[in-house]
């Protein structure tokens, strides 16, 4: 039988690429640079499936495709506003995504991120690498308690109920919930959380707020300046999300005027590029986009992958069909 050939947009573990190769007939980017959008579209033309992730702009341009070959994008990534959902749909993709496999190890990026920001620990390591420490004082890089506190979660989902269940069992914290749709009382009841009726309700309740909802048109710059203003000013803003959910510029001056305490950031708008409003501001921590960045949850997303492809081409509905 001959193999359904797919194109994989940028190296994945060996394992996994391994395993891929036994069933399909499987083209690399070995450069595993992110393509522009002619190649997407040559890769489109091509094969069967192309295997994007998050550094891919499959946006109006690369779907630009008349006469696409492929009937599937099997996103490596649980995210996937990096697809126009619109024009997927126009050229009848069928497009489906990573969830629960990275949920875990995304969630104690946030909490790192949390506890790095809260406890100055950027700024701590900065201090001593370059060798100005000059030794352990009462008053030195004096930063939050965490324990105890309130978080605020935007986005219960997989990766925000992960969040809260760290931030809650493990840090005694009481959770405050916003998210799109009602939340099942009996998950909210697993971490004695509550969930409050707006954005603009729960961001000057807490003394930290991590955002957990998707990217994409509808979520962009969610948090903004009006926002900003609304938190406690000796509280932090935690992103693991997706960059373009919060206006960076505003977010370099609430940092910058110490409008909020600190941030911590895995994720940027327009990403590897990094808003100059934000590099010059101690009180925040930066993360290179690491929220799923173990060998274990790589392998599991591109294993998942695999369990998609396998669904799709049996004739099946891929279990992580979204579009
Ligand atoms: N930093 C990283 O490496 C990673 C980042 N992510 C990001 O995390 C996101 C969430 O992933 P999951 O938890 O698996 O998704 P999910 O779909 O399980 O949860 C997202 C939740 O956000 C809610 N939501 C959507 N818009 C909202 C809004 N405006 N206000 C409040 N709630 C809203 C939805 O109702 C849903 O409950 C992904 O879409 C991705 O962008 C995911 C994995 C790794
Ligand atoms: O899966 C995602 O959405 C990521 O951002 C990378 O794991």
């Amino acid at each position: 039988m001959v193999k359904p050939s797919v194109f994989v947009t940028r190296r994945w573990p060996a394992a996994v690429e391994a395993r891929l190769a036994e069933d399909y007939d499987v083209v690399l980017n070995t450069g595993d640079k992110p393509l522009a959008a002619p190649e997407l579209r040559d890769a489109l033309k091509t094969y069967d499936a192309v295997l994007p992730t998050v550094t891919d702009k499959l946006g109006a341009e690369a779907l630009d495709v008349p006469q696409a070959r492929a009937r599937i994008l099997a996103n490596y990534g649980v995210g996937y506003s990096h697809i126009d959902e619109g024009c997927a749909r126009d050229l009848g993709l069928t497009v489906t995504n990573t969830p629960d496999v990275l949920s875990e190890c995304t969630a104690d990026i946030a909490m790192t991120l949390m506890l790095m920001a809260a406890r100055r620990a950027s700024e701590g390591e900065r201090e001593l690498r370059n060798g100005q420490w000059s030794g352990w004082r009462p008053t030195h890089l004096i930063g939050t308690k965490v324990s105890g506190k309130t978080l605020g979660i935007i986005g219960f989902g997989r990766i925000g109920q992960e969040m809260a269940k760290r931030a809650h069992h493990g840090f005694g914290m009481k959770i405050l919930v916003q998210n799109r749709s009602a939340v099942d009382p009996k998950v909210l009841a697993q971490f004695n959380a509550t969930q409050v009726e707006s954005v603009d309700a729960l961001l000057p309740q807490c003394d930290f707020v991590s955002l957990h909802c998707p990217g994409g048109p509808a979520n962009r710059h969610l948090i903004n300046g009006r926002r900003l203003d609304l938190m406690k000013q000796d509280a932090f803003l935690i992103n693991t999300a997706r960059g373009e959910v919060v206006d960076e510029h505003a977010l370099g001056q609430a940092l910058w005027f110490d409008v909020i305490a600190g941030a911590g950031l895995d994720v940027y708008d327009g990403e590897p590029r990094i808003n100059p409003d934000l590099a010059g501001c101690d009180n925040l921590v930066m993360l290179p986009h690491l929220g799923s960045a173990t060998r274990e949850a790589r392998e599991a997303m591109g294993f998942r992958v695999l369990d998609n492809l396998d669904d799709f081409f049996a004739g099946r509905t891929p279990r992580d069909r979204v579009i």
